[in-house]
């Protein structure tokens, strides 16, 4: 398993500015070594300000966008443009002011898309755009070079909670009913899923996320704290403000 690294910044809004800056390196280099980049998005007020800060650093012109496959580790299962659908907050931020190949962005399935109003349908569709996307004979998914989580005050990732069924779900994409965050219908990536990206990140910012981010470093059980069960293949980030880490032990942090 990849070692976890810890990366603190000074505040939120420093955090914000250092993630967007790394991603950007992350999909350069992508694109140097591959040709393409890949990237998996999520939800919450940290990843918008992240997306929101990409979209003002002028190195990201140097990103080929027409280049990068977006796809989604969670959703808010909710009709297409509804405010509160990780899809339409990433688009504001970020995907509407970059040239990116509208075929390359994969949204997870909306309440009222094809697949209709039934998030089981929803979850086995995205896993077949997955499949689809997957080197042929090779793996249920793509290659994902960089998938960025939030962590949850209760450390949920993605829409993966705290003692919820998807924990023994073994499909890449599982649907959520009765999310303790609303809305309480979301679509979301599995652990193992997950854990399949190159790197993770898990980026947290604010007080309320300290408790979670301290147990989750200190090995607590992934189904009781999902953000303990993340790992990369190469590299686990933990990208944290001074708050969020104010629980992890010193020898951990790499102080900004
Ligand atoms: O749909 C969502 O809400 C998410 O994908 C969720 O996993 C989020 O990333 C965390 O809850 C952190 O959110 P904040 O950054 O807003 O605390």
């Amino acid at each position: 398993m990849s070692e976890a690294s810890v990366a603190v910044h000074a505040d939120t809004d420093l955090l914000a500015q250092a993630v967007a800056a790394r991603l950007l390196v992350k999909l350069l280099d992508a694109q140097a070594d591959r040709g393409e980049a890949a990237v998996v998005l999520t939800g919450g007020r940290i990843a918008a300000a992240v997306y929101r800060a990409v979209a003002t650093l002028p190195a990201r012109d140097a990103v080929d966008w027409s280049r990068v496959d977006v796809w989604w580790g969670d959703e808010r299962f909710l009709p297409v443009g509804d405010p509160e659908r990780n899809e339409t907050q990433a688009r504001a931020a970020l995907l509407d002011v970059v040239p990116l190949n509208p075929d390359r962005v994969h949204p997870m399935p909306a309440s009222d898309g094809p697949a209709g109003n039934d998030p089981e349908a929803a979850a086995a569709a995205y896993a077949e755009e997955l499949a689809r996307a997957a080197r042929p004979g090779h793996a249920a998914l793509p290659h994902f070079d960089v998938l960025m989580l939030g962590v949850g005050e209760d450390g949920h990732v993605a829409s993966v909670f705290p003692e919820h069924p998807v924990h023994y779900d073994n499909r890449p994409v599982s649907a959520v009913r009765g999310s303790p965050k609303p809305p309480p219908v979301r679509t979301t990536l599995t652990l193992a899923a997950i854990n399949t990206a190159e790197e993770v990140w898990l980026v947290a910012g604010g007080a309320d996320k300290a408790r979670a981010v301290g147990m989750a470093l200190a090995g607590a059980g992934p189904v009781q704290l999902p953000a303990a069960g993340v790992h990369g293949v190469d590299r686990t980030r933990w990208l944290l403000d001074r708050a969020a880490a104010a629980d992890v032990p010193t020898r951990l942090r790499s102080l900004r």
